[in-house]
């Protein structure tokens, strides 16, 4: 325990490093993330109504569903830069992966030990901490069991305040099922912004409920009202695929070349066989074909 932390585990006002800038991240979001409307309304929505609550009455549960390279870790590491000041380096944002964390299903019951007091230590170090976890649907069954307590509404667990704490859950689950929402609005030449989270929503949660493997399955979250949204990213068209191009080049600091522009969409696959509407793995290899082909 360093000073810092003592002085955060006795005062109610400390924030850590914790400094939101929810400007910064609403233009982040408009200027660089493509083809997420859903996403980047629900994100901003509900931050601001979190963030601008000086007591929470829960901690803030986000639950991130999509295909693959859609901006589901991006949007993730987005607000990670954005809500703290050392970003995904700080001691107060909590990066947990299937494969690097929890890799052995059977040592499940010493992942659940390990996760609950890494958890509550983190908590009573700061409140205001980032819990991330990726691949959700990945992770041993069971395990998400000993979150549950710390993402409800109770005022006190284990002596620590964590009303104020961030959750994000990312997982591919319910992406088919998202996909294909999309691709009938497409066929019936509706706009791709008319699609609503009321039109997702159920069938996500179908699927995340109807997958065996996946940790909220067994842990009853999702039933108990515990996730504040359920966050759908939609899979990415061709033109949006464009956009990942463009911001690539810009953080490279290069201007737009239209030759390696259509160079890296010509070499991306697109699925359903018929239509060739939706990236394969959505923006996930641009940054490795653009230097491919610069
Ligand atoms: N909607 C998007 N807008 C802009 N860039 C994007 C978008 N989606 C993906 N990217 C780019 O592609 C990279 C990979 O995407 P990301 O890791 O966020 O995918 P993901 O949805 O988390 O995929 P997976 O489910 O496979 O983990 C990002 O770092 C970002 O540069």
């Amino acid at each position: 325990w360093d000073v810092a932390s003592l002085y955060c585990s006795f005062s109610s006002f400390c924030e850590c490093d914790f400094r939101p800038d929810l400007p910064g991240l609403e233009c982040d979001l408009a200027q660089h993330l493509a083809g997420q409307h859903l996403a980047k309304a629900l994100v901003g929505k509900s931050l601001k109504a979190f963030i601008q609550n000086p007591a929470p009455s829960k901690p803030l549960v986000l639950s991130l569903h999509g295909w693959t390279g859609t901006g589901k870790s991006y949007v993730s590491s987005l607000l990670a830069q954005y809500l703290f000041r050392g970003g995904l380096r700080s001691p107060h944002v909590h990066h947990f992966s299937p494969i690097i964390h929890f890799p052995h299903p059977s040592h499940t019951e010493q992942y659940k030990k390990e996760l609950k007091s890494w958890v509550q230590g983190n908590l009573t170090a700061c409140g205001r901490s980032l819990f991330l976890f990726d691949e959700v649907d990945k992770l041993p069954p069971g395990l998400m069991e000993v979150l549950q307590p710390f993402l409800g509404p109770s005022w006190v667990v284990y002596g620590t305040n964590y009303r104020k704490a961030i959750f994000i859950f990312i997982s591919n689950t319910g992406g088919e099922q998202i996909n294909q929402v999309a691709l009938e609005a497409w066929r019936s030449h509706r706009d791709r912004e008319e699609i609503s989270l009321q039109e997702l929503e159920p069938a996500v949660s179908r699927a995340v409920l109807d997958n065996p493997h996946y940790g909220f399955w067994r842990s009853g979250n999702m039933e108990e009202h515990l996730i504040d949204a359920v966050v759908p990213f939609l899979p990415l068209q061709r033109h949006h695929v464009r956009h990942c191009i463009l911001n690539e080049l810009a953080q490279l600091g290069l201007e737009p070349q239209e030759e390696v522009v259509q160079a890296v969409l010509d070499s991306i696959t697109y699925f359903p066989e018929g239509e060739q509407l939706f990236s394969s793995n959505g923006c996930k290899t641009v940054a490795s074909r653009v230097t491919f082909f610069l």
